[in-house]
């Protein structure tokens, strides 16, 4: 699996295979959020609709974003672009077009010059909200066609229009610019409406001493971040306008004629160029301030949060023009007209990845939400509940980071108690997220320490990771982001895996290389095709498949394949038992990659150097954890507290309960439920095995392995072709752990690993002859070379650890995907389930146990918050 942590990927295909942006539908939209739900209790759902003025077809978007139904039809934002684009004359630009127009007295259309407001919702009595000319109509009835309904609570009166639309007339020159400039970058025609929202509505400003909310003046410039941080009326005593309260109820936005549309927002940071329309995400075409989009920035380097259209899907990117599935069903009013929505979501998103160090706040947020008129009041409540939901799914404010004081994001008045079980770095993320949102937390932790399979050995004088060490794509990682906040070291690993051969003591041949590598591409290739071109296959063992392909092909007579080939082979097998943590004939030849066909992370491959250590301290800070407390029953019944009893009697009581415990201890039955566990999560939890490999590190003297390195100096792995294919578990793959760039205090170190057949070896010798073992293999793969005595040594025995047990999970023949789904499901309403083997999505890997934490966390505080 590309995706496994330890599988150095020398394979291209491996990588290649990776992250298919096709696999999984992100547009699919739940039935029941298609349909257009109530903003308002009182209104009909058929009545809402969040822009109703725009009925003429010129004036609405066109379909800035598909409805449910036309999802999947949906063409990316860069093709829509060129098409319209292609209807100019070669050459030509909007604004160019534009000009043209005027220059030949062509005037706006009729209905831009139509003034009225026949909503009934309106009083009879408007208020010019321009006065741009001296005969400003001001206050009064509109009988007739007097005012022209932007809002409610904004109208212009017919004079003012009329300055707008008159050629010749003071504002017309600057509608024209603005048009031409709006028609590059927005997808929506440009109406009189839309300009009158998007230069010329006053900003409207919350004071911070009085907290009301008060316009510039007319001919004010954008307001900066700064400035609406530090704003101050001068005239608190006087009453707040009656349209901020209007404008504050939800329902407000259904009275708009033309969305508003956020200026210099930080989304442009990443979004600036050409591959969508502005106003498709809720940004105006006109900005003031358009940041170099490649501008330099730490956060770039190993966080991208959005999905462009021309780039490959990334996990963690959003697309900036579409709603994800959980979006749409927690804001089902947005699923129709998604721009305001997806104005808030990438400006919180991107204000966000810009400083992914600190805590966000609304606050920050809010004083980025710069837009014309009453629009942006509306904005600045929805804001809230848009970064709520952000929050507690853990979408921002993740990772290691300063908590506030006070939660900025309130679940109830009392907060709920919580008990963690173990406290590897999915229980130790749950409980950070929840303490975040003020909720108790406490972790029982069974062994004298936390961190599980995430425990480094520095003895040999460099981190070994005796569990986890290796990053799968550090952009969008959370593990990659953490070492950033707490700056722990990590380095991407250098590609190409040199192969020593144990039978000749040389290097493997170039070409036996390739064309071993072709052959098992191939094979996979072969066996990707049979899974999904036979409509009910079978499962069987991913062993039995590829040895069955392997010798189909060679029976073909394509290839003359001689013992040096086969031994290579066998090496490649070993390489996937060693990724999977298991012999390949215990492996679901169907599903033993599932998440590969989801999209996954991207970047680099990256190597702890200073271990994982930090990060679990830092993790773990300031949360209630007990140590040395295995927990042996958990007594629950729903709509009731849980009790949990550990070893001693000891007993604890909570609302919920997260179990972030390893497969194998589940399997094992090592902790006792009261009542049982539904049949279906037993069935789930048996379906996945509990893969093993274990690790064994050794010191030299001298870095004899040095012919190998790369003239860059680099070397990182090196693999071990057995002589005899039954030992291809046995040290298959060599890492350089030495320490680099210190001469003086270097320590030369290699790490390598058991699995398969061999795995039992740590468990059946001591470690000083799993080591001799170690040394002998080496002298094998190294020929002439005296492999020297060692000076120092790591084994690992993870497999007789009763609080472990394993190394990472697998899918066993007969289970599928849904095992992953089956262990992570809520029992009762009281227990949740985290760790590796709950992430359909990353499984094995630390990342995936990181994220399991966070989403466990996120469907609490989801729970609690439906409550209140
Ligand atoms: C040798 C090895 C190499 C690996 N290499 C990598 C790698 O390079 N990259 C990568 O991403 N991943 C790697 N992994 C996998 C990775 O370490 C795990 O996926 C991840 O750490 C699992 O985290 P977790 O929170 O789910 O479980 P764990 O880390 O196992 O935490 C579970 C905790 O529960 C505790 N516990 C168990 N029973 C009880 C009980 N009854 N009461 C209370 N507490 C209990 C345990 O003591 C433990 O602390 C490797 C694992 C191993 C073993």
């Amino acid at each position: 699996m590309s995706m496994n942590q330890n599988a150095p990927v020398k394979r291209g295909r491996m990588e290649e295979i990776g992250s298919d942006p096709a696999a999984a539908d992100p547009l699919a939209v739940p039935e029941s959020a298609a349909k257009r739900s109530k903003l308002d209790p009182e209104v009909e759902a058929d009545e809402v609709e969040l822009f109703p003025e725009l009925d003429d077809e010129e004036e609405r978007t066109p379909s800035r974003s598909p409805s449910p139904r036309v999802r999947s039809q949906r063409q990316c934002a860069e093709v829509a672009k060129k098409k319209i684009k292609t209807e100019l004359r070669p050459g030509e630009t909007r604004k160019e077009e534009a000009e043209k127009k005027v220059q030949s007295g062509e005037s706006p259309q009729k209905e831009d010059r139509e003034c009225s407001c026949e909503r009934s919702d309106c009083p009879v009595s408007k208020t010019c909200t321009l006065h741009i000319t001296e005969t400003c109509m001001g206050a009064r009835p509109d009988v007739g066609r007097l005012y022209t309904h932007l809002s409610k609570g904004e109208h212009v009166c017919k004079n003012c229009y009329e300055q707008i639309w008159t050629n010749g007339r003071p504002k017309f020159d600057h509608f024209m610019d603005w048009k031409g400039g709006w028609m590059n970058e927005s997808r929506c025609a440009p109406s009189l409406k839309a300009f009158i929202q998007d230069q010329l509505l006053p900003f409207w400003v919350q004071c911070t001493a009085c907290s009301k909310f008060r316009t510039l003046p007319m001919d004010a410039s954008t307001p900066t971040s700064e400035f609406i941080e530090s704003f101050n009326c001068g005239k608190c005593e006087e009453p707040e306008s009656p349209s901020v309260a209007e404008a504050s109820e939800r329902s407000w936005i259904t009275s708009v004629a033309s969305a508003p549309l956020l200026h210099n927002s930080p989304a442009l940071h990443y979004l600036a160029g050409d591959s969508y329309y502005y106003d498709e995400l809720g940004m105006s075409p006109m900005n003031s301030e358009v940041e170099e989009k490649k501008e330099e920035s730490s956060s770039r380097v190993f966080l991208a949060p959005f999905n462009l259209p021309h780039e490959t899907s990334i996990a963690f990117s959003v697309r900036p023009d579409c709603m994800e599935h959980d979006e749409t069903e927690a804001f089902p009013e947005f699923v129709v007209e998604p721009v305001p929505y997806l104005a808030l979501r990438n400006l919180v998103f991107a204000l966000w990845t810009k400083n992914p160090f600190k805590y966000l706040t609304p606050r920050e947020c809010s004083s980025h939400l710069i837009c014309r008129g009453l629009g942006r009041i509306w904005m600045l409540n929805e804001l809230k509940r848009v970064f709520d939901f952000l929050n507690y799914k853990g979408i921002i404010n993740y990772g290691i980071l300063e908590l506030p004081e006070k939660p900025v994001t309130q679940i109830g008045k009392s907060p709920p108690e919580v008990i963690i079980i173990g406290g590897g770095i999915s229980g130790l993320a749950a409980a950070r997220q929840l303490r975040g949102f003020g909720v108790e937390v406490k972790v029982l932790e069974a062994k004298a320490r936390v961190g599980g399979r995430m425990q480094d050995d520095w003895s040999l004088g460099v981190a070994v990771g005796c569990g986890a060490q290796l990053v799968t794509g550090i952009l969008n990682n959370p593990i990659a982001l953490m070492c950033e906040q707490v700056g722990v070291g990590y380095r991407s690993l250098t590609e190409g895996c040199p192969l020593l051969d144990a039978t000749t003591g040389k290097r493997v041949d170039a070409k036996v290389d390739r064309v071993v590598d072709e052959q098992f591409n191939a094979i996979l290739d072969a066996h990707g095709h049979w899974r999904s071109s036979v409509k009910e296959p079978e499962d069987g063992s991913l062993y039995e498949h590829l040895t069955t392909v392997h010798e189909k092909l060679l029976n073909l007579g394509a290839v003359k394949w001689t013992e040096a080939e086969e031994r290579v082979f066998q090496w490649n097998i070993g390489n996937t038992e060693f990724s999977c943590g298991v012999k390949l004939d215990q492996v679901s030849a169907l599903y033993w990659d599932q998440n590969e066909s989801l999209v996954q992370f991207a970047g680099a491959h990256a190597l702890l150097t200073e271990g994982s250590s930090e990060i679990i301290k830092k993790l773990g800070e300031g949360t209630d954890i007990r140590l040395n407390s295995p927990v042996e029953r958990i007594e629950w019944e729903s709509n009731k507290k849980c009790s949990v009893v550990c070893k001693g009697g000891k007993r604890f009581s909570a609302d919920r309960v997260i179990i972030a415990v390893p497969l194998a201890v589940l399997q094992k039955g090592s902790i006792q439920f009261a009542p049982a566990l539904p049949k279906s999560k037993s069935t789930a939890i048996r379906g996945l095995g509990a893969g093993l490999i274990e690790k064994i590190a050794v010191r030299f003297p001298r870095r004899f392995w040095a012919s190998l390195v790369k003239e860059d100096g680099s070397l990182d792995y090196f693999g071990h072709v057995p002589a005899d294919g039954k030992k291809r578990g046995l040290f298959n793959m060599f890492y350089d752990f030495s320490s680099r760039g210190n001469s003086k205090n270097e320590h030369f170190v290699l790490m390598s690993y058991v699995c398969g057949d061999s795995v039992e070896i740590v468990n059946e010798l001591s470690d000083v002859e799993v080591v001799k073992m170690f040394c002998d293999t080496l002298q094998d793969m190294f020929g002439e070379e005296k492999i020297p005595e060692p000076t120092g040594h790591v084994v690992t025995h993870w497999g007789r650890d009763p609080y472990i047990g394993m190394s990472y999970s697998y899918v066993r023949v007969g289970a599928t995907g849904d095992n992953y789904d089956g262990i992570a499901d809520t029992v009762g309403g009281r227990l949740h389930f985290a760790g590796e083997c709950t992430n359909r999505f990353f499984p094995q890997t630390m990342t995936g146990a990181y994220l399991t934490g966070v989403r466990e966390a996120g469907k609490l505080l989801e729970n609690w918050r439906k409550k209140e």
